[in-house]
Formats: structure tokens, sequence, C-alpha cells
């Protein structure tokens, strides 16, 4: 059995962002999970959004790196960077002034030396102490879903590396399924598609920009983009429209889709029955992709209901969980 003693931290330690609540505080850190390095110093010049925006725009002697990759640690070290940089950032602006315990979410079917590295990397990062929880769980608290109710609760959190299908029940995991499909492999399919149609070349940044102004009635169906020529070699700008990005969509929609199908047949008939009823909640950033929850709907015959806040909602289980030690044992 575990005590807090001194801080308490929850961290959504995501592919594409990473969110750190304090106890008393609330959230305190809201950044891509990006940050650049001085590569001859080894050192930290830039995180979240400023690295972000310095991607494809660095010379040799800088890098941004996401040290985060389809929900596990691709880069061991720049975690432990990017941990250490946000946890003295709270203790220099005075939030904490002992070393805190972190409570991590992870996706769910990650292996026990994957686990192991992120408890090591928040410890070399400057925790005291460090746990971890499945991240389908600490949405579905976050969502405020009745998970400790004797009723089915279906989860599917759909972020940037990964989409985490689950089946809560009474306070635990009935069942749960995921798959390395999410919003950074529709920005990879829409800079293949332009790069194969236009001969264009773009980057990740731009193609996360259409993803998300797909549809927004505020602005045009057809969409400029800039990009560089392959041909040329020199900067081009070509027009598309919104259908065609929804159309090079279809293709990871439908295997968000077979994810959920899957985890629907082989969850017990009486929470299916509940999940029938109640429907199933998207969470994470693409669950704001616009036309997602109908499409979803359809294929599932669900009843689909996007969280409030779904970006929030992982780090807000995670403070829930620091609120409530009991989940953890
Ligand atoms: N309005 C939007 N429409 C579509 N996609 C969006 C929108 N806003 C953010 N996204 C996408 O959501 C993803 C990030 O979501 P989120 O922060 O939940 O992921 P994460 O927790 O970092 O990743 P993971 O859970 O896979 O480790 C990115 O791919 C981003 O482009």
């Amino acid at each position: 059995m575990f005590k807090y003693r001194g801080t308490a931290v929850g961290i959504d330690l995501g592919t594409a962002n990473l969110l750190m609540y304090i106890k008393g505080k609330g959230i305190t850190v809201r950044e891509p999970s990006i940050i650049t390095i001085d590569v001859n110093k080894k050192e930290i010049v830039a995180t979240g959004q400023k690295a972000k925006d310095m991607i494809g725009r660095t010379h040799s002697g800088l890098q941004t790196i996401r040290p985060i990759r389809d929900g596990v640690i691709a880069d061991y070290e720049s975690t432990t960077l990017m941990i250490q940089h946000y946890l003295k950032q709270a203790v220099s602006k005075g939030i904490f002034a002992t070393k805190p315990t972190l409570v991590i979410s992870v996706p769910s079917n990650i292996t026990s030396v994957e686990k192991r590295a992120v408890i090591d990397a928040a410890i070399q990062g400057g925790a005291r102490d460090a746990h971890i929880v499945e991240e389908s769980f600490a949405a579905a608290i976050g969502a405020s879903l009745p998970v400790w109710e004797p009723t089915g609760s279906m989860i599917v959190d759909i972020g940037g590396g990964t989409t985490e299908v689950a089946v809560i029940s009474l306070g635990g995991i009935v069942i749960s399924t995921s798959c390395k499909v999410a919003g950074d492999e529709m920005d990879r399919l829409i800079i293949q598609h332009i790069r194969k149609e236009y001969q264009l070349l773009i980057g990740e940044p731009t193609a996360e920009k259409i993803k998300i102004n797909l549809f927004n009635e505020e602005l045009s169906n057809r969409k400029s983009i800039r990009g560089r020529d392959l041909v040329t070699g020199l900067p081009r700008t070509i027009e598309i429209t919104d259908e065609e990005i929804w159309n090079v969509l279809i293709e990871p929609i439908e295997i968000i889709n077979q994810t959920i199908r899957h985890t629907l047949e082989n969850t017990p008939p009486e929470l299916a029955a509940d999940i029938m009823e109640r429907g199933l909640i998207l969470t994470g950033g693409v669950a704001q992709l616009r036309g997602l929850d109908t499409v979803i709907s359809n294929a599932t015959n669900l009843p689909v209901i996007v969280s409030d806040d779904p970006l929030d909602c992982v780090v807000k289980g995670t403070a829930k969980v620091l609120e409530n030690v009991k989940i953890l044992k």
C-alpha cells in the first residue's frame, strides 16, 4: 500500500499532447508532446507548442523530437528530459517543493517492459515514485461514466497514436482492445495522398491542420494547401476539397470501426445490452473530427456521444485517481 506524501501529479503522457494535473491546482500543463534539443549540448531549447512550431524549420544543430510514438516511449532520454522540464517548471513557479508522486496514463496493451520504462522515466525525471493507470479507464472516469456501477460503459479514446476501446463495469475493465490507427495515421495518409496525387510535399503540421479544419462551417469547403513541388523543387499551392480529404480518412475510420465491433462481439451480453441502451462515449482529440460520431454510430448501430472536453478526459481521470488511491490498488 502506498500513501501520498507531499504533492500528487497526474500526467496524460500522450503521443500528441502532454497534460499535467496538480492536486489543488487543476490542469497546469497542456502542451504538444514535443521537445527541441540542442544536438551538441544535449539540452532542451524548446518544449510544447514552441517546439511544435519548429517542426520542419530547424537547422542541423537543433532536432525536434516526439518522444512518445503509438502511445509508448520511443525515445527514453527525451521522455525523461520532457518530464523533468515540466516538473522543474512547477518547482520554479513555487507549485511544489518536494518530489511529487506521479500517476501516469498508458495504453492498455503495452508490455510490462514498456510500463516499467514509463515508471523509470518518471523517476529519472524527478518523481518520488510513479504509478500507472490504463488510459481508457482514466478516460472513462474523466468522462464521468458510472465506472463503479454494475452496468456496462463503453469508452472509445482516439488520440494521436492509438485508439483505445474498453468496456468497463464495477470498477474494472471487462474487455479492451486497441489499435495503432488514430490521428497521426490520418495525418500520414493525408501527406501520402497529396504527394501521390499532386506531387506536392507537405509537412505533418499542415496535414494536421487540414484534418482539424475538415468540414469547418466557418471555412470554405475548398482549402488552399502550400508545399514543395516534388518535380521542380519550388513552392506551390494547390486547392483541395473537404470531400477528397474525407475519402482519404475512410480507411483509417473503418479500422477504428472494426476495433469497436471486435470489442462488442466479445462483450458479455448483459453489458452489451447496457451499452446498446446508453451508447458509447468518444474521447481523445480525434473525437472532434466532424462527422466521425455519425459514421461510428452507423457502423455499430449504437448511439455515440462525444464527451465534453474530449482532450482533457484522460488527465481528469488521473486527477480522480489521485483523489481515490484505491483505484490504483
Ligand atoms: N478538432 C479536431 N479534429 C480532428 N482531430 C483533432 C482535433 N483536435 C485535435 N485532433 C487530433 O487529436 C490527436 C491528439 O489527441 P490526444 O491529445 O487525445 O492524443 P494523445 O493523448 O496525445 O495520444 P495517444 O492517446 O494516442 O497517446 C491529434 O492527432 C490531433 O491532430
